[in-house]
């Protein structure tokens, strides 16, 4: 069940301190670099020591994702990429994508994957940590295959969360979440709700089949969904 739990073992102290990759450029996990990491003597990047861990957060709008990975990088010390968060940057950058990615979040709808790509890519290679959390990402299927395709073996998720929550209850969270979100209205929940099980279900299976899938309860309380989240983290120490 706890895929490679020895190696990785050492990137979940709960020191922060600890926590920081020793080298000073972030870890480089796309296929693009590979010729020159397996020249590089005694394995490169690709030593235990340089391997990512990553961790991909899913479940339906509101369902607690951002809120839980606040905390999980503040007593895990992870890195937060938020897949939504890079988007709506983008957007209020004006970059060559910002009128699209609005279009498309408006509508509820699902941003090419190498854009959304291309957005984490960049912000994994700026960082100096090795323990990723990704949130909102792998979102389809389409996105899914996309990532394993361009990412170096070593790159698969260690940990998949996924927090199961009653969609009324996302609703209610959606709609009193006054973040001022151009989504976050009635009509635009009830499209990202079916993308979430048309398109998000199916990638939370595959998930669940590879058997690196935590299902948490997303009701109740953030800490006791937070105690439910350590439960994870904590059997990795
Ligand atoms: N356990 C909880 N109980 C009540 N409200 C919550 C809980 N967790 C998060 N929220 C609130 O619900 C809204 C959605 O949470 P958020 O973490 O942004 O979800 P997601 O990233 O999955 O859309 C936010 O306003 C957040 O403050
Ligand atoms: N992988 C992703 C993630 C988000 N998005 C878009 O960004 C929107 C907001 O995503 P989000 O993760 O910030 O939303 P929440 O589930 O956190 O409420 C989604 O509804 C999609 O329109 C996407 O297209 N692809
Ligand atoms: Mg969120």
């Amino acid at each position: 069940m706890w895929r490679r739990a020895t190696s990785f073992s050492h990137l979940l102290s709960s020191s922060k301190s600890s926590l920081l990759s020793p080298a000073s450029y972030g870890p480089k996990i796309w296929e693009t670099l590979s010729t020159e990491v397996s020249k590089q003597p005694g394995g490169g990047f690709f030593s235990k020591e340089r391997t990512p861990f990553i961790t991909f957060v899913l479940g339906g709008p509101g369902s607690g994702k951002g809120t839980q990975c606040s905390r999980i990088v503040d007593t895990y010390g992870f890195t937060h990429l938020s897949a939504g968060d890079l988007l709506r940057k983008e957007i209020t950058m004006n970059s060559e994508n910002g009128a699209m990615i609005l279009d498309t979040i408006a509508k509820g709808k699902i941003v090419p994957s190498e854009v959304t790509i291309r957005l984490i890519r960049k912000a994994i290679e700026s960082t100096e940590n090795d323990k990723f959390l990704i949130d909102g990402f792998p979102r389809t299927e389409e996105n899914r295959i996309a990532y394993e395709r361009i990412v170096q073996i070593g790159a698969e998720p260690n940990i998949v969360l996924f927090f199961d929550c009653p969609e009324e209850v996302m609703v209610k969270r959606v709609l009193s979440r006054n973040e001022g979100r151009v989504d976050d209205n009635i009509d635009t929940v009830k499209e990202r709700l079916k993308a979430f099980r048309s398109l998000n279900l199916p990638v939370i299976n595959h998930y669940s089949n590879k058997g690196v899938l935590y299902k948490i309860d997303g009701t109740g309380t953030q800490d006791e969904i937070f105690e439910r989240v350590c439960a994870v983290f904590d059997a990795w120490k």
